[in-house]
């Protein structure tokens, strides 16, 4: 669905991502995976266009991405839920969600309804500003506003970070749901590794901005782990 060929990206002199390739398979929830700092955050941000590339190629279903400015990108079906969240906090539950309504590439401006089915508490709070939710509420809006595009690939960047451990368990719920209902692929950037292991199908280690292991999440093992992964 998605192929990542030879990518490069440098901040400044400081070069972040070396030759990266991979592929992330349609129907599948990949997981990217890495400790601090190795650069899963700013490829996110070079596949959606939020940064340039310095060389290498970016396709989606047979578009070149990197040629498309980022709005463009979201209306060719890339959902993103940025790290942090990004919720206006003044804004309405609802205003936040139709933030994400000019990037659809239908123009349609009324909001999906399947929206609310899987977020009924969306629903309930459609009236009440962004900032008042949980932690694990606004990380369901923030979900819900990357879904109003009517994504075929959503990405998520570390969406369990700050969260209880139950609401943890529910986002992994929600994420499954979304694969099964709405037929999504995934690429999930995670750091914890039970989340990880339950939601994720494949995953993608990187390492100081270099790929150093891929495979089905099953082939997971714990040398990997140790040497990639723990801290
Ligand atoms: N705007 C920036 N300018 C310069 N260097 C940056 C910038 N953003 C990130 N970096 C550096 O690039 C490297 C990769 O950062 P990135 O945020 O992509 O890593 P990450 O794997 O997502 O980390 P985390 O898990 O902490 O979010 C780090 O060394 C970081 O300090």
């Amino acid at each position: 669905m998605l192929q990542i060929e030879s990518l490069k990206q440098f901040y400044g002199e400081s070069h972040t991502l070396w030759d990266l390739s991979m592929t992330i398979p349609a129907g599948e929830c990949t997981c990217v995976m890495g400790r601090n700092g190795v650069g899963k955050t700013t490829l996110m941000e070079c596949i959606m266009g939020l940064l340039p590339l310095h060389t290498g190629a970016l396709r989606f279903q047979g578009h070149d991405l990197a040629r498309l400015p980022a709005e463009r990108r979201a209306g060719l079906g890339i959902g993103y839920v940025p790290q942090g969240r990004q919720i206006f906090p003044l804004l309405t539950v609802e205003e936040n969600l139709r933030i994400g309504l000019p990037a659809r590439a239908d123009r349609r401006r009324q909001l999906p309804e399947v929206i609310f089915e899987l977020f009924p508490v969306l629903d309930e709070m459609r009236a009440r500003r962004g900032g008042d939710l949980s932690g694990g509420q606004q990380q369901q809006l923030a979900i819900a506003r990357a879904l109003v595009i009517d994504p075929t690939l959503l990405i998520l960047d570390e969406p369990t970070e700050g969260i209880q451990p139950n609401i943890v368990h529910e986002i992994g719920d929600i994420i499954r749901r979304l694969m099964d209902q709405l037929g999504l692929t995934v690429i999930l950037v995670e750091q914890k590794l039970p989340f990880a292991r339950r939601v994720g199908d494949r995953f993608a280690i990187l390492d100081r901005g270099r790929l150093k292991a891929e495979g089905a999440m099953t082939e997971l093992g714990d040398d990997l782990v140790r040497e990639y992964l723990t801290v």
